[in-house]
This record gives C-alpha cells, sequence and structure tokens, in this order.
C-alpha cells in the first residue's frame, strides 16, 4: 500500500508500507542507527540497498542520547565521508534515530535529503511521517528542532518481529491516540481485533499512516488542526523529562497524558466516564500505563509552559470530544487543571 502526503514546495513524498524492496540511489548515503537495530536487520537492509557509495553512522540507542552531541557525531560522520549536498542520510531505526537523522540532515550543509525506513511500530504509525525533527535538551523534550520532511518513507511490518512487547505497546499508544481524535470506527475496530495478529497490526499501520497523512497534508507546520496529535503530549513530555528520558517510553507517557487529558475532558463534560473507561481499557489490554504519581503538582503544571503549542502564557490542550473528535483550546483555568492532576 503507498500512502501520498501533498504538500506545498516540492515537499510531497510517497509512504511504501510493504516488505523492503530493491532501492537504488545514485549518490553517496549514510545509513544512521544504532548497535540494536544494526544487530538484527543491517544486513537485510544492505541486501536491499544498492548506492554510489555506502558508510554506516552508529550512534548510541536510546532516549537519552537524543542531544546535540549526538547530532554532533552524525554531523562529524558526513563530514569525514566527504557528503554534498547531493547526498542522502537514511534513517534506520525507531523514533529517536528518525528524529536525529531528519534534524541532522536539516542542518547539514543548509539542508540534505533524507529517508525513513522506521524499525520501531511507534515509528512506523507516527514518528517517521510528517516531518518533525528535533532533540531533547534539560528544559525539556523536543525543544530543539526543524520541520524537514523526508523524500520517502519505507515501513516494512516484518521488522517488527523483534521488537519488544514493551516497544510494541509504546507504538500501540500512538495508534490509540490517531483514533481517539479523528476516527470513533478506527477505536470500534481497535476494541475487537488483536493488533498481535500480523494482518491486523498491518491495517492498523496503514489506518494510523493514512490519518496523520491527512493531518500533515492540511497543516505541514501546526498552525491548526495538526496540535491534536499531540494529545496526550503536553502532559506526557513532562512526565519524559521529570523522569530523565529513562523511565517510561515515549509511547508510555503519552499513553498517561491521553489518561490525564481525558480525565480533564471528563471533569469539563465533554466526555463521558464510560468513554473514558473505554480508552483505559484499550491501553490496558496491551499493559501500557495509565497512571503516575506526580510528585509536585504545581512544578508539573509550570513546566507545560516550556510546551511548544503554548502560545502568550496560555496552555493548549487537546481535549477529545466523546471518541473520535477532539478539541484544541487554550481557555482550560488552571484550577480545572491541578484539580486533575491532583486526583492522578
Ligand atoms: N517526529 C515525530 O513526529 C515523532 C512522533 C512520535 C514520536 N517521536 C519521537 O520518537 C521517539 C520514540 O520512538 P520509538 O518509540 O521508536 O523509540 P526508540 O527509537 O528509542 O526505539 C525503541 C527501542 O527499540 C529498539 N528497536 C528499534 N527497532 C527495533 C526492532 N525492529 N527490533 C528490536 N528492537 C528495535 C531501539 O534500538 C530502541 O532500543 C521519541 O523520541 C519521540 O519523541 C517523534
Ligand atoms: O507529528 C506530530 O505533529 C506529533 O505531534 C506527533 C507526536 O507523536 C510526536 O511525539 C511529536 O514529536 C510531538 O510533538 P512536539 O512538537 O511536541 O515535538
Ligand atoms: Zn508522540
Amino acid at each position: 500500500m503507498t500512502v501520498n502526503i501533498t504538500l506545498p514546495h516540492d515537499n510531497s513524498y510517497d509512504i511504501f508500507i510493504d516488505e523492503l524492496k530493491d532501492l537504488y540511489f545514485d549518490r553517496k548515503v549514510v545509513i544512521v542507527t544504532n548497535p540494536t537495530v544494526s544487530g538484527f536487520h543491517l544486513e537485510y537492509l544492505k541486501s536491499k540497498l544498492k548506492a554510489r557509495e555506502l558508510s554506516i553512522c552508529t550512534i548510541p540507542d536510546g532516549e537519552e542520547y537524543k542531544n546535540m552531541e549526538t547530532i554532533e557525531s552524525i554531523l562529524a560522520h558526513c563530514f569525514t565521508n566527504r557528503l554534498d549536498r547531493k547526498s542522502l542520510l537514511i534513517a534506520f531505526g525507531g523514533g529517536v534515530i528518525g528524529d536525529m537523522t531528519g534534524f541532522a540532515s536539516s542542518i547539514y550543509q543548509r539542508g540534505i535529503d533524507f529517508v525513513q525506513i522506521p524499525t520501531t511500530l511507534l515509528s512506523q504509525v507516527d514518528a517517521s511521517v510528517g516531518g518533525k525533527t528535533g532533540i531533547n535538551n534539560k528544559f525539556g523534550k523536543n525543544l530543539v528542532g526543524t520541520f524537514h520532511q523526508p523524500i520517502a518513507v519505507y515501513i516494512d511490518p516484518s521488522m517488527l518481529k523483534t521488537l519488544p512487547k514493551r516497544e510494541f505497546g509504546a507504538g500501540v499508544a500512538e495508534i490509540v491516540k490517531m483514533a481517539v481524535t479523528f476516527n470513533k470506527d478506527f477505536f470500534e475496530w481497535l476494541e475487537s481485533h488483536d493488533l498481535n495478529d500480523e494482518k491486523n497490526i498491518q491495517i492498523a499501520i496503514a489506518k494510523s499512516v493514512e490519518t496523520k497523512a491527512n493531518v500533515v497534508s492540511q497543516d505541514e507546520k501546526e498552525l491548526g488542526i495538526r496540535a491534536a496529535l499531540n494529545y496526550g503530549h503536553t502532559f506526557g513530555h513532562v512526565i519524559e523529562n521529570e523522569t530523565n528520558y529513562n523511565t517510561y517510553l515515549h509511547g508510555e507517557a503519552v499513553s498517561i497524558g491521553m489518561c490525564m487529558a481525558n480525565a480533564l475532558a471528563v471533569k469539563l463534560g465533554f466526555m463521558s466516564k464510560d468513554e473514558e473507561l473505554r480508552v483505559n481499557k484499550l491501553l490496558e489490554k496491551y499493559d501500557i500505563p495509565t497512571t503516575y504519581k506526580i510528585k509536585n503538582v504545581e512544578d508539573f503544571y509550570e513546566h507545560f509552559f516550556l510546551d511548544k503549542k503554548s502560545l502568550d502564557n496560555k496552555i493548549k490542550f487537546i481535549l477529545p470530544i466523546g471518541i473520535g473528535d477532539c478539541k484544541i483550546t487554550n481557555e482550560i483555568t488552571k484550577d480545572d487543571v491541578i484539580e486533575i492532576l491532583k486526583g492522578f
């Protein structure tokens, strides 16, 4: 299956969801990956890939390495191998590799092409699509970055066979996000199907990619509707930062964040208690966390102001309206948010 993202300024591209086909690039190519992914899948990729000149840039595995130091090391690899402005980077790994390869490619010699070959569920359904790139710093998550679209995305679901169960759950959280915010029928389908089944996960990947591609095609730079893809993230990013990026996987923090957003939506009458419980049940079916003990509610709240969606000192929240629709609002009072956070 092929999904297209239609964007201005020659930025459109295709997302191929299928077993990896032979690829040929008549230019210098660098595959950016980490030891875990290369151990499982690099030989497979190399058997499918031909390039004028190929080198591998291996960076450490982990969200805690999603920082400027690692970007410098990717850039150093590019300079050492004399990449020019026609060269290409390939992001081969999960969302961490994708976000950093995308960022490095957007600044190397003021920007070169890159391709996404995502290998985790989360990166196949979400991170590889849409062109958000970036790194974390001590102030927070993804606070430094660019919008830089890949020239193509190749999603091969067979690579998920080596993925640990916990990482699979983290990917399911972002699938649930797409369904709750945009598609009631998809949510009901998720309730009645098991994503551990190979056929079902392929359907869920395709549905999620279609949903995201549709949103990004309408709003590439997150000036409006794209903010809905951040449902759960305003809370989730604070959880990731508070726990030094080493306790919760991104998808797990988003899952907890969605539950916090849902609690707020129930309190404000946008969502019923029954709908909230249905979302929880779906997340728990895949053992994804839904609760988190906040140490200091005031500190947690203050952290929201670093969120990139916040404008003029107002925090933007994405709150579900039932299941399958949502509201993007900066009209929520501090008292309402604090009450919800205290109850968690
Ligand atoms: N740009 C976006 O739109 C976007 C969207 C969602 C998330 N993100 C970012 O993505 C990151 C999370 O991505 P992630 O969940 O893929 O985490 P990740 O990149 O850390 O990968 C998770 C783990 O799985 C390993 N792995 C990767 N593929 C594997 C495979 N096939 N088999 C076995 N192990 C494999 C990795 O080495 C890593 O240890 C976060 O930094 C998040 O901010 C970005
Ligand atoms: O593509 C988007 O837009 C998203 O919001 C997808 C999110 O899943 C992703 O985690 C994103 O990086 C979070 O947004 P950010 O702008 O706060 O980095
Ligand atoms: Zn996310």
